[in-house]
């Protein structure tokens, strides 16, 4: 480890308050089974979370390690037991920008440690009943000591000197709570991340955040180069083609009463476009259904008069983006079309929409949904940006 006062003497200061080894670090994790996008959202409620610490004199050493994208169940085609850091899929220096974080590589790189000893892992769980005597309270509970089930993203030089099960339910920000009854905790670690909710959903914070979610170059260079070629655009807001969102999988499995049949989706696409944009003929879907499925939706789009496209990886872009920057591709294509189509309740869905506002297009362009062939079918949420 770098020692805090010889770095302070080799630079000939006096050592401030402000020396590396007064840095402190918040770690966290995500139940497993949670998706890209979901996990996406998270990681903007800590980014809050240390950016708004910076206003707190006594909170302004501390900086959030960003978890590296480790066995992300729906990614099956790249290795997946190789810990994956953010600046494969973002532009860190733009995270950075907006609040203080750190890839957990460059803890190692900073430090020079070899190994990670976490002060104190908080194990998060929810209430069993969230609304006790019918008011949903911000509150935590101390539960007793347990133990951690993760793997640390596969790192195993990381530790930990004591792990808590907290019940824990509301705002984010009371984490702070936590932390501080240890106050000479320098790392310190939240399991289960995605518990704590965001302080102000959509404020102008919540919006400055996402803002600074640029993804990598590489990723927005080939998105652009599709829509240029395939698309015939080369612009932010396009008005060359219709994109589509078609979530299917579990969805088409489990929410049949949300989800349009294969058939139903190319009527009201068909209807959209009619009712929209008469003269545009190209269509773009991104959707993780089945080749079997895309195809015959291609046929059925085909027969309407439409020219249909997907955006199909090769292999080269398969190893260099993995699965996760073939959905932030597909992601970015649909964010710049002229109108959009997405499916309902998808977070991949709500991350489309919340480039799309800030792209600047009109919210009617963009929230928008695919309906069940029968039955209800609720306008979906609009959440228009804050400037
Ligand atoms: C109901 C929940 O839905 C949540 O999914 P939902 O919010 O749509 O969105 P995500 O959490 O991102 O999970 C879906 C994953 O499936 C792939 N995927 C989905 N749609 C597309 C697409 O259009 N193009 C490409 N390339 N990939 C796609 C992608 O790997 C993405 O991370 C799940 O994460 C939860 O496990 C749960 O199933």
């Amino acid at each position: 480890e770098v020692d805090s006062q010889d770095y302070c003497y080799a630079k000939g200061q006096s050592c401030s308050t402000e020396t590396p080894r007064d840095e402190k670090f918040v770690l966290y994790d995500v139940n497993p089974p949670e998706g890209f996008n979901l996990r996406r959202d998270v990681y903007m409620r800590f980014a809050i979370m240390m950016s708004e610490a910076k206003k707190h004199e006594r909170r302004q050493n501390w900086n959030l390690v960003l978890p590296p994208w480790f066995n992300l169940y729906h990614w099956k085609t790249a290795d997946s037991n190789k810990p994956v850091p953010w600046s494969m899929f973002f532009d860190v220096e733009s995270l950075k920008a907006f609040a203080p974080v750190v890839e957990l590589f460059e803890l190692f790189s900073k430090t020079k440690r070899k190994y990670l000893e976490i002060d104190r892992l908080y194990v998060l769980q929810n209430f069993p009943d969230a609304f006790e005597n019918g008011v949903f309270d911000d509150k935590w509970e101390i539960d007793r000591n347990c133990d951690y089930s993760g793997s640390f993203w596969g790192y195993k030089n990381i530790t930990v000197k004591e792990t808590i099960c907290v019940k824990y339910q509301g705002q984010i920000s009371k984490l702070w709570e936590l932390i501080s009854l240890h106050s000479a905790d320098k790392y310190v670690m939240f399991a289960h991340g995605e518990i704590p909710l965001h302080d102000y959903y959509g404020s102008k914070t919540f919006w400055d955040c996402r803002k600074s979610m640029k993804f990598n170059k590489n990723l927005i260079n080939k998105a652009k180069k599709f829509i240029y070629e395939k698309l015939d655009c080369n612009e932010n807001q396009c008005n060359t083609y219709i994109s589509v969102h078609w979530r299917r999988q579990d969805f088409a499995r489990a929410r049949i009463s949300e989800v349009p049949s294969l058939l139903g989706t190319a009527i009201q696409i068909d209807k959209a476009i009619k009712k929209y944009h008469s003269t545009i003929d190209y269509i773009f879907i991104a959707s993780d259904a089945q080749n079997s499925e895309l195809i015959q939706l291609e046929h059925q789009l085909k027969h309407l008069g439409y020219k249909v496209h997907f955006y199909i990886p090769s292999k080269l872009d398969l190893e260099q983006f993995s699965d996760g920057g073939i959905a932030i591709i597909d992601q970015i294509i649909c964010s710049h079309a002229a109108y959009f189509i997405g499916t309902h309740e998808s977070t991949f869905t709500f991350r489309i929409q919340e480039e799309r506002e800030i792209l600047g297009f009109k919210s009617s362009t963009t929230f928008n949904r695919l309906c069940p062939d029968t039955g209800k079918c609720s306008e979906p949420s609009k959440w228009t940006i804050v400037d």
